[in-house]
């Protein structure tokens, strides 16, 4: 039997964990790929460096991944970024490699690209641990809805945010200093604001647009907003009506008033009851709801980062590739078909939870609400606090029903020039009340 040669991209979190498994489970994967799977290099930045754990043998790590891609039958990306990984996979696929990568920061930016290169050269391209790591996703999406229609995409897909979210609701810990802790725990990107700031789940949400609505949706059409405006106050305040923090990645189809059927995909801070099956998703656990025509709702739940739940996310597709090398084919690639529009922010529709802190004095419950009545955006409950001897003032608190984003912040420009309204005190979003 012809071995199936592999080259790895990258030694870190991922890299170091696939190719220990790699070599500890070599007789289980040649059995279920039907053929050997022969690590032919490793690429690093430095040789140097001990990396005996791994099994490999010393002289198959390299600092020239250029010409080892050359020599592989499958490469397997695992080093993130964009270059080298991008020019790397390109020349991968040109030599007649199938390719496998974790990179979501690539993808959301180029995957389409990427995605016409692999079809038209008949290679696969695989990314099952780009978007919530271990769990299986990538393929359900790909293939076993194929005869459905995705509606809707909703979920928790970093699970740096989540473990931070999470901490700080259970313990009322500060933002930073959870963040240490998730660093240390090696869920953190190399750059951890790519967590907090929302743009790893936004590179998730382009991936999985693209793939759920068949149309090619990359990062920068992703509405984002990360975790650092949220306060410790705003998860007490959530917490005394029900509700819980957590950043979701939303990609749904839409009917627009002008643009007709279209996508609104986003990643933003929201509040869920926390009855909600999301509200129960702790630590740095990921889970995704995906909403169908046929299917009806379908969620998806485990480890969205770390080292072993990414690489076996990494394995799975990497046999798959196997696989279909010894049969002498390649799986079904990606289809942009439908191609549908991506909606501007303004125009999504939820719910919001406003906190203002008012003046209390006669009338000023009329003003507000009124602002929202004429700007079409309803008022579902409402609930004023005590009035502070300090300062004089009462937080207001209200709950909308949905809402177009455009109204609602008009609503919010003129709720803010009241003389009655000292301050906002914030405006979050509340998707499955
Ligand atoms: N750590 C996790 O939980 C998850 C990571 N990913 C993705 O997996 C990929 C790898 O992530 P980690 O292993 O966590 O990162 P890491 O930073 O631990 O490892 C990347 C390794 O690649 C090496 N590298 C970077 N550029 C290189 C170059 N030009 N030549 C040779 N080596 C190079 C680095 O020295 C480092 O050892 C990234 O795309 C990441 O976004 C995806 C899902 C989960
Ligand atoms: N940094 C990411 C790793 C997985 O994609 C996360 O926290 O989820
Ligand atoms: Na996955």
């Amino acid at each position: 039997m012809t071995a199936i040669r592999v080259a790895l991209l990258g030694s870190g979190v991922v890299g170091s964990a696939v190719a220990k498994r790699l070599v500890d489970e070599a007789d289980d994967l040649a059995a279920r790929a039907g053929a050997p799977l022969e690590v032919v290099g490793v690429a690093v930045r430095d040789t140097g460096k001990d990396r005996s754990a791994t099994g490999l043998a010393p002289e198959l790590f390299t600092t020239d991944a250029e010409a080892l891609v050359q020599r592989a039958d499958i490469v397997v990306e695992l080093m993130g970024g964009i270059e080298p990984a991008r020019s790397l996979l390109r020349k991968a696929i040109e030599h007649g490699a199938s390719v496998v990568t974790a990179n979501k920061l690539l993808l959301g930016e180029d995957g389409p690209a990427l995605y016409e290169q692999a079809e038209a050269a008949g290679v696969d391209l695989s990314y099952e641990a780009a978007v919530a790591g271990a769990i299986p996703l990538i393929r359900p999406l790909r293939e076993s809805l194929a005869g459905d229609h995705v509606t809707r995409v909703m979920g928790i897909v970093n699970g740096t945010t989540n473990y931070i979210l999470d901490k700080m609701d259970r313990t009322g810990a500060a933002l930073a200093d959870v963040l240490a802790e998730a660093q240390e725990l090696g869920y953190a990107e190399a750059d951890p604001t790519a967590d907090v700031e929302g743009h790893d789940a936004q590179a998730k949400a382009a991936i999985l647009a693209s793939l759920a609505f068949h149309t090619r949706v990359v990062t920068s059409q992703v509405h984002c907003e990360g975790i650092m405006g949220i306060t410790a106050e705003d998860i007490q305040a959530a917490r005394r009506i029900g509700l819980v923090v957590k950043l979701l990645a939303i990609a749904e189809r839409v009917r627009d008033d002008s643009a007709g059927d279209a996508l609104s995909v986003r990643v933003h801070p929201v509040l869920v009851p926390r009855s909600h099956p999301l509200a129960a998703v702790h630590e740095a656990f990921n889970a995704v709801f995906v909403e169908t025509e046929l299917a009806g709702d379908l969620m998806f739940y485990g480890r969205g980062a770390g080292g072993d739940p990414t690489a076996s996310a990494v394995l799975g597709d990497l046999v798959q590739a196997a696989r279909n090398r010894v049969a002498g084919g390649h799986g079904p690639g990606e289809s942009a078909y439908a191609d549908l529009p991506v909606l501007p922010i303004g125009r999504a529709r939820t719910c919001y939870f406003v906190r203002l802190d008012v003046l209390d004095v006669p009338g000023v419950l009329a003003r507000v609400t009124g602002l929202f009545g004429q700007h079409g955006v309803s008022i579902e409950s409402m609930r004023q606090g005590v009035r502070r001897s300090e300062d004089g003032l009462a937080t207001l608190h209200l709950v909308t029903h949905a809402a177009q984003e455009s109204a609602l912040q008009r609503v919010m420009d003129e709720v803010q020039s009241l003389d009655d309204v000292r301050t906002i005190a914030s405006v979050l979003r509340v998707e499955g009340a």
